[in-house]
């Protein structure tokens, strides 16, 4: 971090005498939000940060509260997620590609047609506060293109660069939609063929990635109701999980609150918590003493499922391979019936003899872009195929884990077809293992589709998008 970026910025003195003539001039007044909002884009491009882990760590070390950290974080996390549109938009507006500008140019053009685009921030404030910090870091000719550049931006606003550069509605409705939605065509792509649907469901199923979303809590089954916790948190209980309580929105951290800090309670989307719950709700035949957790950093579902064991008489084995997570498992179930192991779940060397087991692979997280402002434009569709391979390879060595007539859960946080559907007909083709309608482990989920399995949504759900296929050992 240059000392620039970390000095204070200085503000405009009513009382300051007149500016002398000669010597050196003055660095303009710097705004600090937009200064922070800077340095996280450019984290972001740099150094492939998370926008969401850069921008508390600025907004703390700055000092810097209230309207500044709203209008910061607006425009951080704001242009981290419409970046291709911007990047699209931009792009008309300069005569080379945009390849061939400079970085610390182009994360200033991205600063300021966000606000052009998409805040109400007048048009002359905008340009000028971005000019100014274009100046500071890249020099004063790049600060004359930043402003002819800008100055075009500003000629149209959001609808009218759709109107320009979108590829027609009818002819290429994914298309249309990935601009509009400021998402990479394979996503809208991905969605689109999840859905079955390239109109309005997958509009809405677009848009809910740009909304802020609400923070669940998971009761600790055992420990407290979710009644109880929604009464402690003035959430509300959440609606399909019986152990959820949703929080109010703006409610500070609630890594804070005593329930969490007495682990009684923990954040969990409401859709991981049916995930870990449907594994527990099919019914079998015979013991159901034996649960296994196959993939279980850090440890959200496996404290769902050692909690729920310690009710039914149940041990949990959660495996998993990265050490550092498998520490989190351990802290996380500390004092519940589960055993951590450091392996790989392809050949965990574990006694076969599950009565059941969870699968929740390793992801492309396209389910949870909501979660990561600049995620849906860091992700390739080569990571899928890398993925697919993994899944499937965990998902066999699960049947292989299971005993006969035991279940298995395979879960992603991804409505992508390899990832879901694609998957599981392959594992199914072995002939190993049946598949179960999977809708009536979610009781009283409403917009569950033709099954049998279940993908939910943001846009219908309120949860991340997750999978789930319950399948049978034959
Ligand atoms: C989607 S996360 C699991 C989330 C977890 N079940 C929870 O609810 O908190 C996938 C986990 O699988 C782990 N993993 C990746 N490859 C693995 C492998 N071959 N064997 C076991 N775990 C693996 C990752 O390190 C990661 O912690």
């Amino acid at each position: 971090m240059s000392p620039q970026r970390e000095r204070r910025p200085s503000r405009p003195d009513r009382d300051r005498p007149a500016p002398r003539k000669q010597g050196p001039r003055r660095p303009p007044a710097e705004d600090p939000a937009r200064r922070v909002a800077l340095d996280v884009v450019r984290a972001v491009r740099q150094r492939d940060a998370y926008a969401n882990l850069v921008l508390p760590e600025l907004l703390r070390r700055r000092r810097i509260t209230g309207r500044d950290a709203a209008l910061a974080t607006e425009l951080a996390y704001g242009c981290a997620r419409a970046q291709g549109l911007l990047d699209e938009v931009i792009g008309a507006c300069v005569d080379r590609p945009l390849s061939s500008v400079d970085g610390a140019v182009l994360d200033c053009l991205r600063l300021g047609a966000y606000q052009l685009l998409r805040t109400r921030i007048p048009e002359h404030a905008a340009v000028a506060a971005t000019v100014d910090l274009a100046r500071a870091d890249a020099g004063s000719p790049a600060s004359g293109f930043v402003n002819a550049v800008l100055r075009k931006v500003s000629q149209k606003d959001e609808q009218g660069w759709l109107a320009e550069l979108a590829p027609d509605r009818d002819a290429d409705p994914i298309g249309h939609l990935a601009l509009r939605t400021a998402h990479p065509r394979w996503v809208a792509r991905a969605f689109a063929e999840a859905l079955g649907d390239k109109g309005e469901d997958l509009q809405a199923a677009l848009e809910a990635d740009d909304a802020r979303p609400a923070v669940h809590l998971l009761a600790r089954p055992g420990e407290i109701s979710a009644e109880e916790l929604a009464a402690i948190t003035g959430g509300d209980v959440a609606p399909y999980s019986p152990y959820g309580v949703r929080l109010p929105a703006g409610g500070g951290d609630p890594a804070d609150s005593e329930p969490i800090r007495e682990k009684l309670a923990a954040v969990q989307d409401e859709g991981s918590q049916l995930c870990a719950l449907a594994l527990t709700r099919v019914p079998l035949d015979g013991p159901d003493e034996r649960w296994l957790d196959l993939c279980a950093g850090p440890g959200g579902k496996a404290v769902l499922l050692g909690a729920l064991g310690a009710i039914s008489g149940a041990r949990l084995d959660a495996v998993e391979r990265a050490p550092h997570r498998a520490r989190l498992v351990e802290e996380a179930t500390e004092g519940l019936p589960v055993t951590v192991h450091v392996a790989d779940g392809r050949e965990p060397e574990l006694e076969p003899g599950f009565d059941r087991v969870l699968v929740d692979a390793p992801c492309s997280g396209l389910g949870a872009l909501r979660r990561r402002p600049e995620a849906r434009w860091r992700r390739q569709p080569s990571d899928v195929a890398e993925l697919t391979k993994l899944q499937g390879e965990l998902l066999a060595s699960s049947l292989g884990l299971v005993r006969p007539g035991g279940v298995v859960a395979y879960v992603v946080c991804s409505p992508h077809l390899a990832e879901t559907e694609g998957v599981i007909a392959q594992a199914l083709r072995r002939g190993d293992a049946d598949a179960l309608d999977t809708r009536e482990s979610f009781p009283g989920v409403p917009a569950l589709g033709d099954g049998p399995f279940v993908q939910l949504w943001p846009h219908r759900h309120g949860t991340d998008a997750m999978f789930c296929a319950l399948l049978r050992r034959r």
